[in-house]
C-alpha cells in the first residue's frame, strides 16, 4: 500500500516552559494551547504499544474549576469550540463561560496540535490501531494535568459515542454526560460507510482520496430533504449538489489529515461495547436523536440510551440530517442547559 500522508503540522503554543497549564480567564480571548503528557509513564495502548511524551492540544473558557465541562468534538472537529459550536458556547448558553469552566481537546490521533497517526507507533509497518478507550484515557490525562475532578461531558457524533467510552472508562469521573446524534457503537451501515471512505484514501493517497472520503460521509451527514432545499438545480454548469461535494472535499483535505481519518473511524468502527456494559453505566444521560438523521437513525440512538439505567431520551426535529446539531439546533441548547444545571 502506498505511505499514506500527514499534513504540515498546526501550529501551537506550548503550555508554558514548564508544563504547567496556563490559566484562561472569561475575558480572554480562546488559545490554543498543548500539554504534554504521559512523560514519566507511558499511555498503554490497548494495542499493546507503549506511547511516551503525548501531546493534547485544546482550549480552556470560563475560570479554572475542579469540575469542568468537557467538549467532545466530532471527527473532523477541533478543540477550538467557539469556532464551530457558537449556539451552545457563550454566557447564558449550555456551556455557559461566565459560570462554568469548559474544556475541548482534540483527540488523540487527531491533526490539529496532538499526537497523530505519525507520532505515534507503529505495529506491522501500519499505524497503530487507537481505540475509543485510548483517547478517553489520554483526556483523562489532561484533565489531571489541568487540576480537574469531575467532568460534566457534552459529545456529538464522534464526541457522543467517544462520551460512551468516557462513561465506561471513567465512571469515576463523569458526573452527567450529554450524548447527541450518536448511538454506542455503529451499525454495520455506518461501518460500510467508513469502510468505503476508508477504501478511497487507499485507492488515491495523498488527498484525493481524502476529497472522496469527505464526499461520500456528507451524504450521509446531510438529507434528501436538506440538499433538496440548498442544492437544487446547477451551478456553474453541473448540478449544484456535484459542485457542493466537489468543494467539500477540496475544503477538507486543505485542512485535515488522512492517517487521522483512518484511525479515528477505525477507532469508531470498533467500538463494540456489549449491552451487559451499557447496563453498568450508572452516569445520569442526556440522549439526543436527530429526526433526519441518515448515518445515526434517531431510532438507533435510542435503542442504545434505552440500555442505560439513568438516561433521558429527545429528539432534535430538523431537515438537516447528522449535522443538524452543528447547524440547525433549535431548542436543544436550551434543554441541554436545564440538564446540565438540573
Ligand atoms: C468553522 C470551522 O472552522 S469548522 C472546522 C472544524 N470543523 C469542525 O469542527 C467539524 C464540524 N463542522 C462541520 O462539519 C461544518 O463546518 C458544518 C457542518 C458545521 C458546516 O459546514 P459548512 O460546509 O460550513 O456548511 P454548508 O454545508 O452550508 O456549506 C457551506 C460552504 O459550501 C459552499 N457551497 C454551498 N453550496 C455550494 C455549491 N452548490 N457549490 C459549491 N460550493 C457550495 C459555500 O459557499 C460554503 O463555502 P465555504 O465554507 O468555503 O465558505
Ligand atoms: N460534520 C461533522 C460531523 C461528523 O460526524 C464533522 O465533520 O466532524
Amino acid at each position: 500500500m502506498t505511505a499514506l500522508t500527514h499534513p504540515a503540522p498546526t501550529p501551537f503554543l506550548l503550555t508554558a516552559p514548564d508544563n504547567t497549564p496556563e490559566r484562561c480567564h472569561a475575558e480572554e480571548r480562546p488559545r490554543l494551547r498543548v500539554a504534554r503528557l504521559f512523560r514519566t509513564q507511558p499511555l498503554l495502548l490497548d494495542c499493546g504499544l507503549p506511547v511516551s511524551d503525548v501531546r493534547l492540544a485544546y482550549h480552556t473558557y470560563g475560570t479554572p474549576q475542579e469540575t469542568a465541562t468537557l467538549v467532545l468534538h466530532a471527527l473532523t472537529g477541533t478543540s477550538a469550540v467557539h469556532e464551530w459550536w457558537p449556539d451552545f458556547l457563550g454566557e447564558g448558553k449550555p456551556l455557559d463561560t461566565g459560570r462554568d469552566y469548559v474544556i475541548c481537546a482534540n483527540v488523540l490521533g487527531g491533526c490539529a496540535g496532538s499526537s497523530g497517526p505519525a507520532d505515534l507507533p507503529t505495529m506491522g509497518g501500519q499505524d497503530a490501531p487507537l481505540t475509543l478507550r485510548d483517547l478517553a484515557r489520554a483526556g483523562r490525562a489532561l484533565l489531571e494535568h489541568l487540576g480537574v475532578r469531575r467532568v460534566r461531558i457534552v459529545g456529538g457524533s464522534m464526541g457522543g459515542m467517544l462520551a460512551y467510552a468516557w462513561l465506561l472508562e471513567c465512571p469515576d469521573l463523569v458526573e452527567k454526560a450529554v450524548i447527541i446524534g450518536a448511538p454506542a457503537r455503529h451499525s454495520p451501515w455506518a461501518i460500510g460507510l467508513n469502510t468505503a471512505a476508508r477504501s478511497a484514501i487507499r485507492a488515491a493517497p495523498g488527498g484525493e482520496g481524502l476529497k472522496v472520503a469527505r464526499q461520500i460521509a456528507m451524504l450521509s451527514y446531510r438529507s434528501p430533504e436538506s440538499f433538496a432545499a440548498t442544492q437544487a438545480g446547477q451551478r456553474q454548469g453541473v448540478p449544484a449538489i456535484t459542485s457542493y461535494l466537489h468543494h467539500q472535499g477540496e475544503k477538507l483535505q486543505a485542512r485535515f489529515c488522512e492517517r487521522t481519518y483512518v484511525a479515528l473511524t477505525g477507532a469508531m468502527d470498533a467500538f463494540q461495547p456489549s449491552d451487559a456494559e451499557l447496563r453498568t453505566i450508572r452516569t445520569p444521560v442526556l440522549a439526543v436523536g436527530i429526526s433526519s438523521d441518515q448515518l445515526y437513525p434517531a431510532a438507533e440512538v435510542q435503542a442504545s440510551a434505552a440500555l442505560l439505567p439513568h438516561a433521558q431520551y429527545i429528539e432534535l426535529n430538523s431537515i438537516h440530517g447528522h449535522d443538524a446539531f452543528l447547524m440547525d439546533a433549535g431548542d436543544l441548547p436550551q434543554q441541554v442547559s436545564d440538564f446540565l444545571t438540573a
